[in-house]
């Protein structure tokens, strides 16, 4: 699709010897929530790193906003959370991503606005190292918000978090992609898919469906998105490739 932020073919990564992502092709569509959803190990992380430009692929090609995975002009226009926060213990919130600012050379304004937008404007002056775990994840996630990129690509950003706050991250999510923002978030909980505008489900390095929540509960007549998985799982099962 030439308008899509990521269009990715035929893709196959291997890790630790064996095929860890196999053939999947998927497009995802500009300013909206696209949701990854998928057991523990299905490939999830895997995929997300291949987006991003940091995983060595066996064969297929990702595009991501007109360019090559991992070229060079993606580092200003992505931003990228991983699973496990990689900000420094011994530095304070504000600290933190003051430094990440002058990395990715983002204008010094957008701290306390990034700061803001996850709600720890009134943990700011905290070390990170004092923080929770939803507090940190939070904090890494406003990392991945300095520079306003056009693509974030978030690995599991609410995982440990409670309801309330979930909810509020989704409320920023949401935010971000009605201005125009793309956002590929990935879960492996299923009560988040029905969050999304549209879904890829994937099962063992494979993608089951790609499609809006909507149809995937129409076409497998599932009353939940996780009984609509579990309809798709048994339809792989029954008829394999
Ligand atoms: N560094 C690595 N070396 C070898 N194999 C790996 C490595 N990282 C992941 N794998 C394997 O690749 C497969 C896909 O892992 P990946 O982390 O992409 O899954 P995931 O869906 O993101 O899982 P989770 O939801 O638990 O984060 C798994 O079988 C995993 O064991």
């Amino acid at each position: 699709m030439a308008n899509s932020a990521i269009s990715v073919a035929g893709l196959r990564v291997r890790r630790g010897g064996r095929v860890v992502v196999d053939g999947v092709g998927f497009d995802v569509p500009r300013g909206v929530v696209t949701g990854l959803l998928g057991p523990s190990g299905c490939g999830k992380t895997t995929l997300l790193r291949a987006i991003v430009g940091v995983q060595i692929v066996a064969g297929g090609t990702v595009t991501v906003l007109g360019h090559p995975a991992g070229a060079p002009p993606l580092r200003r226009l992505i931003g990228y959370a991983t699973q496990s926060p990689a900000i420094y213990a011994d530095l304070t919130v504000t600290e933190s991503l003051r430094y990440f600012a002058d990395v990715l050379r983002a204008p010094k304004s957008d701290v306390d606005r990034v700061i803001a937008e996850v709600g720890l404007t009134d943990h700011a002056d905290k070390l990170t190292g004092s923080l929770s775990g939803g507090q940190l994840s939070r904090a890494n996630l406003a990392v991945a918000l300095l520079g306003k990129p056009e693509l974030l690509v978030l690995d599991e950003p609410t995982v440990g978090l409670d309801p309330v706050l979930r909810d509020e991250l989704w409320g920023l999510f949401r935010k971000l992609a009605a201005s125009g923002v793309t956002l590929l978030v990935s879960s492996h909980v299923m009560d988040e898919a029905a969050r999304c505008d549209r879904l890829l489900l994937m099962r063992d390095g494979k993608l089951l469906a790609d499609d809006t929540p909507q149809h995937l509960r129409e076409r497998t007549e599932a009353t939940d998105l996780e009984q609509a998985f579990l309809r798709l799982v048994r339809e792989t099962e029954v008829t394999p490739s």
